[in-house]
């Protein structure tokens, strides 16, 4: 196909499969590289990734593969889809590979510990020199490939690669929309987390739409008090990536951090609850490390506080609830924008 560049997905996972199969749609020449020898070559051979995304045929123009070297060699545009826990690792080893101008797309929503490091902060520690972005946004790996209708977004400082991204990943089932502000975008997608398993929770117990609408929008107040103590632009909260992906993630059980929400809310342990999904919800690490920058920072954030005490400090769920009811009566909105300087 005229126009056609090489691409390269990171992770076997949901989001990998379906970022690869869509811009493999889009007529891409598309190499998605999975660790695993033995799963690599069943899913190349099968054309599905029975593990993480059963039932959905992979397009044709791409490749499964666990060779690195191959997969990288001559690819323009490379998307990261692997958990924080493992994030840097991956691309430590992507590093001697990659082709001098290929262009790293983090689309992971996670922090790591050492430091409060986001994705994109540590493609720009390991990769200097390399375009970098994030691509963040309400995308259900299942629901992008079923074709749903949506949006998402792509941050970063280099236009050329926010215009590259915009092209292979644009489809008349798929738009998306630039921001220049990386680290509001990346932070929106990793804290969204948080709060979904809160919501989980309180659907677990059974409560009403006036209840899930009054934790959306104190959830979104919360956020930005915290990201306008990081010195991050709360306003881009407004945006796909935040309210929006906040939306999706705190009203469905397609979402893994719901889900863990939803069985901790029914009375199951933390372990048992991430072992049924057997897929990461990254918000169960995100809310101790906000937690604790929260404490530093002096910031206040009670559903934060409220969901590190059940998940981490043994205390139930409707005790923790009733104790948010009554709370500081706070200012109604909180979008004050102090400074922001990422
Ligand atoms: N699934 C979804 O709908 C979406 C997920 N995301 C984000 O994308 C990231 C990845 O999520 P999913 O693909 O959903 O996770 P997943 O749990 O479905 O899959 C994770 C994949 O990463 C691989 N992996 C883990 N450690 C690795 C290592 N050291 N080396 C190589 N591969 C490794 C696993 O083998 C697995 O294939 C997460 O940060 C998630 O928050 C973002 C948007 C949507
Ligand atoms: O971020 C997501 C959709 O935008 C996926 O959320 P979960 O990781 O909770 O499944």
């Amino acid at each position: 196909m005229p126009g056609s560049k090489k691409i390269v997905v990171l992770g076997g996972g949901s989001f990998g499969t379906a970022i690869a199969n869509f811009t493999a749609s889009n007529g891409h020449d598309v190499y998605q590289w999975m660790r695993n020898e033995e799963q690599a070559l069943n899913t190349q051979k099968s054309r599905e990734n029975a593990r993480y995304l059963p039932g959905f045929t992979l397009n044709e123009n791409l490749q499964v593969t666990s060779d690195l070297g191959l997969a990288l060699t001559g690819a323009e545009l490379v998307f990261v889809s692997i958990p924080s826990k493992s994030f840097r690792s991956v691309v430590q080893q992507i590093k001697p590979l990659l082709e001098p101008n290929a262009g790293v797309i983090s689309t992971a929503k996670g922090i790591e510990p050492q430091g409060f490091t986001l994705m994109s902060q540590i493609l720009e520690e390991e990769l200097k020199g390399h375009p970098i972005a994030v691509l963040s946004g309400p995308n259900f790996a299942k629901e992008i490939l079923q074709n749903q209708q949506t949006g998402t977004v792509i941050a970063s400082e280099n236009d050329a690669l926010v215009t590259s991204v915009q092209e292979v990943l644009s489809s008349p089932t798929f738009r998306v929309y630039g921001n220049h502000d990386r680290y509001g975008v990346e932070l929106g997608g990793a804290l969204k987390n948080i709060y979904a398993i809160v919501c989980g929770m309180a659907a677990a117990m059974g409560t009403g739409k006036n209840t899930q609408a009054m934790l959306l929008t104190r959830s979104l107040a919360e956020m930005s008090r915290f990201a306008v103590e990081l010195g991050a632009n709360p306003l881009t909260f407004l945006g796909l990536s935040g309210v929006g992906d906040l939306i999706l993630t705190c009203t469905s059980d397609l979402s893994r951090n719901y889900r863990v929400g939803f069985s901790i809310g029914l009375g199951k342990g933390l372990d048992q609850a991430i072992e049924e999904i057997g897929q990461v919800a990254e918000g169960v690490n995100t809310v101790k490390l906000v937690k604790q920058k929260a404490d530093e920072l002096a910031v206040y954030m009670p559903l934060v506080s409220g969901l590190h005490a059940v998940l981490f400090e043994g205390l139930p769920v409707a005790e923790v609830a009733k104790k948010l009811m009554q709370g500081e009566q706070n200012h109604d909105v909180e979008f004050t924008v102090k400074h922001y300087d990422h």
